[in-house]
């Protein structure tokens, strides 16, 4: 006899099963496209910008001359990378560079528009100046000592291009998240040049789990086809133990005769029964969890759509914690584009749906079929809603979670 767990408490139950996160140190002038999870607080180590600096090709001004009608003798010239040794006094000015240090006593910058030349060594303002104009005063941005990023704030090129300019060097990240992936199914046939047999279909699933994965910095061991074989998919899933921080099974979790992910997760976690062996949600509710040695294993459905709902809603969440991306879900509203009625049941149902913003509000609307054996669909959705109740009307709000996009908690 199986357990059933409502959802949210097959949610809490499968956070519970989190592999533990590691932590390692990055080097954040190496390059790499993934992002990662700061461990902890990291602090300028200079000040930002360095120097007081130019903001405009131009002329450094004593403040005395800001208001000049008089020839200004031209005493140095100074490019970026360069430091003057002239010190300005009234009378005087430097010519500059953009990102050039500014000389001792500059009170402004005036940029070249703003001046004439009155011959090969002075000039005369065209303009007045104010004080401080077109000069960045050392440390404005960030102050050496300063924290730039909180304990658990994402390390993607953004942050890492604060981090260079900075001079943080290495940085305290969570360890990359191990995962195998083991697609289970007969009828599966896994490379597009074969074509199908009778009651063959082509392996899907894994794609979508693949690329949400590395988009997170995950690292995908092992993709694994194994048919419906129970010794088979036992020695794929032990050899996996202790090796990667989780398995995801797909297929086989339901209760037919060829469905072996319930036993051998069973076997292989050494116990009876798993803290999670089926949910009350739709679609999906065949969902297993449990922690086998240091490895925590899922059992999904074979159905990509419903595995695509389970992954996202159970497993996804699990991973970004051992990920350091803890992030609450469901925590934003859409408004519903359409209507919907459901049947009765004591199910949390979970519609695929696509969201975008018009007029600063997130609306969804859910795909016409939500049948879990409908595949097509997924090439829209960007969005799962959460449905707790029977009758929807057009304009309500519901719990939202975006699939897709980088601000919608994936990063
Ligand atoms: N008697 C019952 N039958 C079923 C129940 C039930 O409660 N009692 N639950 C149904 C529900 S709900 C779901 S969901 C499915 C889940 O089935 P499995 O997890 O055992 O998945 P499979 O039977 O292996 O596959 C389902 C479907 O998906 C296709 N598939 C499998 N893997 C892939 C893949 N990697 N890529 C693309 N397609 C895949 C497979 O050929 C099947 O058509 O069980 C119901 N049955
Ligand atoms: O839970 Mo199943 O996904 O409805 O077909």
């Amino acid at each position: 006899m199986r357990t059933i767990c409502t959802y949210d408490e097959a949610y809490a139950i499968a956070l519970s099963l989190a592999a533990p996160q590691g932590q390692t140190h990055q080097d954040v002038w190496a390059a790499s496209g993934t992002p990662t999870v700061l461990a902890d607080a990291v602090r300028a180590f200079v000040d930002l910008p360095p120097f007081h600096r130019a903001m405009m090709d131009g002329f450094a001004v004593h403040q005395d001359d800001l208001e000049s009608t008089e020839e200004l003798l031209v005493i140095d010239d100074i490019h970026a990378g360069e430091r003057s040794a002239s010190v300005i006094c009234p009378g005087t000015v430097v010519e500059i560079r953009t990102g050039a240090p500014v000389p001792p006593n500059t009170s402004a910058v005036v940029r070249k528009e703003w001046v004439e030349w009155t011959s090969e060594t002075s000039i005369r303002l065209l303009r007045q100046v104010a004080p401080g104009e077109s000069i960045q005063l050392q440390g404005e941005d960030a102050k050496a000592g300063d924290v730039l990023l909180a304990r658990g704030a994402v390390v993607d090129g953004q942050t890492r291009t604060v981090l260079r300019a900075a001079g943080v060097r290495n940085i305290p990240v969570f360890a990359p998240v191990r995962v195998a992936i083991v697609s289970t199914g007969s009828e599966l046939v896994t490379s597009a040049t074969s074509t199908l047999g009778a009651g063959q279909v082509y392996a899907a699933s894994d794609a979508f789990l693949q690329s949400t994965l590395r988009q997170l910095g995950v690292i995908v061991t092992d993709v694994t086809y194994i048919d419906d074989h129970p010794a088979r998919i036992e020695h794929a899933v032990s050899k996996y133990v202790d090796a990667v921080d989780y398995i995801l099974i797909t297929g086989g979790a339901s209760v037919g005769d060829t469905d072996y992910a319930t036993s051998v997760i069973r076997k292989v976690s050494g116990s009876p029964s798993l803290p999670i062996e089926r949910v009350w949600m739709r679609p999906g509710s065949p969902f297993l969890a449990a922690r086998a040695g240091s490895t925590t294993i899922f059992g999904m459905s074979g159905n990509p759509a419903a595995c695509f709902v389970q992954f996202h809603v159970l497993a996804l969440p699990v991973i970004r914690k051992s990920l350091g991306m803890d992030a609450p879900l469901f925590a934003d509203h859409a408004v519903l584009a359409e209507p919907i009625r459901l049947k009765p049941v004591k199910h949390v149902r979970f519609h695929r749906a696509t969201a975008s913003l018009s007029k600063s509000q997130l609306s969804v609307l859910p795909q016409a079929g939500q049948s879990s054996g409908l595949v097509t669909g997924l090439s829209n959705v960007n969005a799962i809603i959460r449905l707790d109740k029977q009758v929807y009307e057009r304009g309500e709000h519901v719990p939202v979670l975006l699939t897709k996009t980088a601000n919608g908690r994936l990063f």
